[in-house]
């Protein structure tokens, strides 16, 4: 690495990349015309710098969008709306030849190493690949830059000789990242790096990773689905939900004192070694909702374990939850009325006794965790109303008596992105503090 530089132009204190209000929606288009019917908001709005010599990680379940931030900051995909200013320049305005300057200083890894390579190369061909794509030559001194890489990221210089199947996952990511440091990037986006690798492996590769940043000056936006992994190796973290990043801050202070329900569910994910505790799950039910008609007001609340309840009313958040998922079920799938009537032992027709209408609203608190009766009078008295016109087949009364008795400043407003009430950005009414039970 003798002859190479590794010198940074950049001012630490200035970012190097710098997202603002990034979208990414991919339209659903159907029929002979192609006409858009729908549109995925993969992401919806989303900003965040990362400075050289940093780390930023963008964690979120499945689905959430963190992929395709990956893919529209480095525009393998082309973003919506957004700006995307890599070193003081919007990259979404570039045309081919700064974009693929751009993509010189710009490396990507992809969860699966093998994705990278061809198989029928040489570790050092695929190594020295890109340098030939850039025009840097010749082949002699692209191979000694190869061998020289190879041996930085704790492999051989003679397994430049070698095929990628003869190497174990954990040597292919090595691999992989050599192949992605030479060209002597600035900003490196990681996909799920290690999440295909054994664990023991993957510390060795978050390890390097760590050091290779250190000698290299490189920023690096780390993605992952993996809150320990995240917290092992970013300085910050962008929480991301549906498209949306919810909560941003500095790794240290967002997991000793996380403000947003959903980042707290994230954590109670986490398997610990008090064995009590090990593997609880997020704590969260219900599905991920549909990115291509997300909730109104807070995308989280339906399925927020602290979504707030309305004024007036006071009762045990877990058991107001379970009359959220009943009013969300509703909303989403309408009641099996006559599936409910069979399960009590009734035909399909409309005629229900007093006892029988007990049994159906007892099995519809069963099935939504919500108990015999709710502490809260008041709320008591509409919860049985709304049952009351499910059983006798009045399901959309209910669900408007629900919508309009129990509506929560979530649904209504969609929280900014801010740091008002909280000690970092959080987009939640919540003022940071978790929700009483
Ligand atoms: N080309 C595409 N066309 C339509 N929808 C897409 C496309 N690519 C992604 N999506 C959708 O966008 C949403 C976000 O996907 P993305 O892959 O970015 O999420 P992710 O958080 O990276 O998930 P994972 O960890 O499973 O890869 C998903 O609903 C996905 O189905």
């Amino acid at each position: 690495m003798s002859q190479r530089t590794f010198d940074r132009p950049t001012d630490a204190d200035e970012p190097l990349l710098q997202v603002r209000d990034l979208e990414k929606h991919y339209p659903i288009r159907k029929g002979v015309l192609k006409q858009e019917v729908a549109r995925v908001r993969a992401v919806d709005g989303i900003s965040f710098d990362v400075h050289p010599g940093e780390t930023v990680g963008i964690v979120g379940e499945s689905g959430c969008g963190k992929s395709t931030v990956a893919k529209s900051i480095l525009r393998l995909d082309d973003p919506t709306a957004g700006s995307v200013e890599f070193d003081g320049e919007d990259i979404t305005e570039y045309g081919d030849r700064e974009l693929k300057r751009f993509r010189r200083e710009a490396q990507m890894i992809f969860q699966n190493p093998d994705s990278s390579f061809d198989p029928r190369m040489t570790i050092g061909e695929s190594v020295s690949e890109p340098l030939r794509i850039h025009g840097v030559g010749p082949r002699t001194r692209r191979l000694e830059i190869a061998r020289d890489l190879l041996e930085r990221v704790g492999l051989n210089a003679d397994d430049a000789d070698r095929y990628p199947h003869e190497l174990s996952g954990g040597q292919k990511q090595r691999v992989a990242l050599a192949r992605a440091l030479v060209v002597n990037p600035r900003l490196v986006v990681a996909d799920e790096p290690v999440s295909a690798l054994d664990v023991s492996v993957q510390a060795e590769v978050l390890s390097l990773l760590q050091d290779i940043q250190e000698e290299f000056n490189l920023a690096i936006l780390f993605i992952s689905h993996d809150m320990s992994v995240v917290r092992e190796v970013c300085d910050r973290v962008a929480v991301m939900y549906l498209g949306q990043i919810v909560e941003i801050g500095s790794t240290e202070e967002l997991f000793a004192n996380p403000e947003h329900p959903y980042t707290r569910a994230l954590l109670r994910s986490i398997p610990t070694l008090d064995l009590d505790s090990r593997g609880i799950d997020a704590g969260l039910r219900g599905e991920v909702p549909d990115p291509t008609d997300p909730p109104s007001g807070c995308n989280f609340y339906t399925r927020c374990p602290e979504v707030i309840q309305p004024e007036g009313y006071d009762f045990e958040q877990e058991h107001w939850r379970s009359v959220m998922d009943l009013r969300v079920a509703m909303e989403r799938h309408g009641v099996d009325v006559d599936g409910l009537r069979e399960f009590v032992g009734l035909d399909d027709g409309e005629s229900v006794s007093e006892a029988d209408a007990a049994k159906m609203k007892a099995e519809l608190r069963r099935e939504h965790d919500i108990p015999e009766s709710l502490t809260d009078a008041s709320a008591e008295t509409v919860l049985e109303r709304a049952l009351d016109d499910v059983v006798h087949r009045n399901v959309a009364a209910a669900r408007d008596r629900l919508a309009e008795e129990f509506e929560t400043v979530c649904e209504r407003q969609e929280p900014a992105l801010d740091a008002e009430g909280s000690s970092r950005p959080t987009a939640c009414h919540l003022d940071g503090a978790p929700a009483d039970d």
